[in-house]
């Protein structure tokens, strides 16, 4: 059995103005990556301000490798990286990075190359010795993530790390903590993106107005749609009555801007077209690929709708008489 890294019962923070987080029941294996997802004000960064014993609890308890939240014990084993925090302005990249290192503890003889190795593993290490002040948003999310580095914790806990950064820096960031995870850190994620917490978690959690809402395997929480698009070649708009009586399967024909632009002048039978299908269980996949195809029509893709957060969100808190922020 793998070792529980992160291990929390009933954890509760009740803020003076009632708001918080309630009643969070959460175990994260070591070296698994764990996704907590929900909307602004849901409770996330509470929970995780807890974890690393920024704040205290208001009940419940929680541990770090069998080490009690708060403890300094428990603080050995993370490195957390804050939702945008702003660092010292008039010191250097790798000052920042030193100053982690001396509040850890470290060794300052071993710090030395290893501040450089985390700059450059970040994407910082040209802009090591200009200040923090002329960096970027994004710059200063990547120095918290050397910072968080810097004791090669084998916990990270990180509130929204790609929140200040464009595409091209996402991606990048999505492509540091998959490193981190093979190398067997145990990753606690806080964020809205959806294909940051897919990319990387096996499991997740929703919390809104404090509370978990749903949780479980990314697979089982986010696809729960039986949505199919098939992308056909060849298409003639007759066969598409024909489709769905032949299969049984309920099938549209899905519009995206850019197909339909493309097909206005083309002649019948000649169009691609996207076709969108509500299945029930995967054979009727197979059967629907088979009748396209036996039909002479082209198929070039076939793939599964997948919600957005937004509406994974919607359909969660669908029935509640509060959605959101609290
Ligand atoms: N120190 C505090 N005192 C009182 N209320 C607070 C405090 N910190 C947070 N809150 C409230 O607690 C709720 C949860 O806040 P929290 O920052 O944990 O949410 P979040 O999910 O991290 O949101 P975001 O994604 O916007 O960062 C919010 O309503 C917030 O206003």
């Amino acid at each position: 059995m793998s070792t529980v890294a992160i291990d929390i019962q009933q954890l509760t923070k009740e803020y003076d103005n009632g708001r918080g987080c309630r009643n969070v029941t959460i175990s994260v294996g070591e070296g698994e990556a764990f996704g907590f997802l929900g909307p602004n004000g849901a409770g996330k960064s509470t929970l995780v301000k807890m974890l690393v014993g920024l704040t205290a609890p208001t009940s419940g308890s929680a541990t770090l490798f069998g080490d009690p939240i708060g403890s300094l014990e428990a603080k050995r084993h993370i490195g957390y990286l804050p939702e945008l925090y702003r660092y010292q302005e008039w010191l250097t990249g790798e000052e920042v990075v030193r100053l982690h290192s001396r509040l850890c503890g470290m060794d300052q003889s071993t710090i030395k190359p290893r501040i450089k190795q985390l700059l450059d593993q970040v994407g910082i290490g040209k802009r090591g010795t200009d200040r923090v002040k002329h960096y970027s948003k994004g710059m200063q999310q990547r120095l918290g993530m050397a910072c968080a580095l810097v004791n090669d914790p084998p916990i990270l806990f990180l509130d929204e790390p790609s929140s200040a950064l464009d595409p091209i820096g996402r991606l990048e960031v999505r492509e540091l903590l998959k490193n981190l995870k093979n190398e067997g850190k145990t990753i606690f994620l806080n964020s809205h993106l959806l294909e940051e917490v897919e990319s990387l978690c096996e499991r997740i959690a929703l919390l809104n107005n404090g509370q978990i809402l749903r949780h479980g395997q990314v697979s089982q929480v986010l696809y729960t749609q039986t949505k199919w698009r098939f992308k056909v070649g060849g298409f003639t708009p007759e066969i598409l009555p024909w489709l769905s009586e032949t299969s049984g399967i309920s099938i549209e024909r899905y519009a995206t801007p850019t197909i339909s632009s493309a097909t206005t002048t083309l002649p019948v039978g000649q169009e691609t077209v996207w076709l969108e299908a509500t299945i029930d269980n995967e054979e009727q996949i197979g059967w629907l690929n088979t009748l396209i195809v036996n039909q002479g029509m082209t198929l070039y893709n076939v793939e599964p709708v997948k919600e957005k957060l937004e509406e994974w969100f919607m359909d969660a808190v669908s029935g509640l008489s509060h959605r959101g922020e609290q």
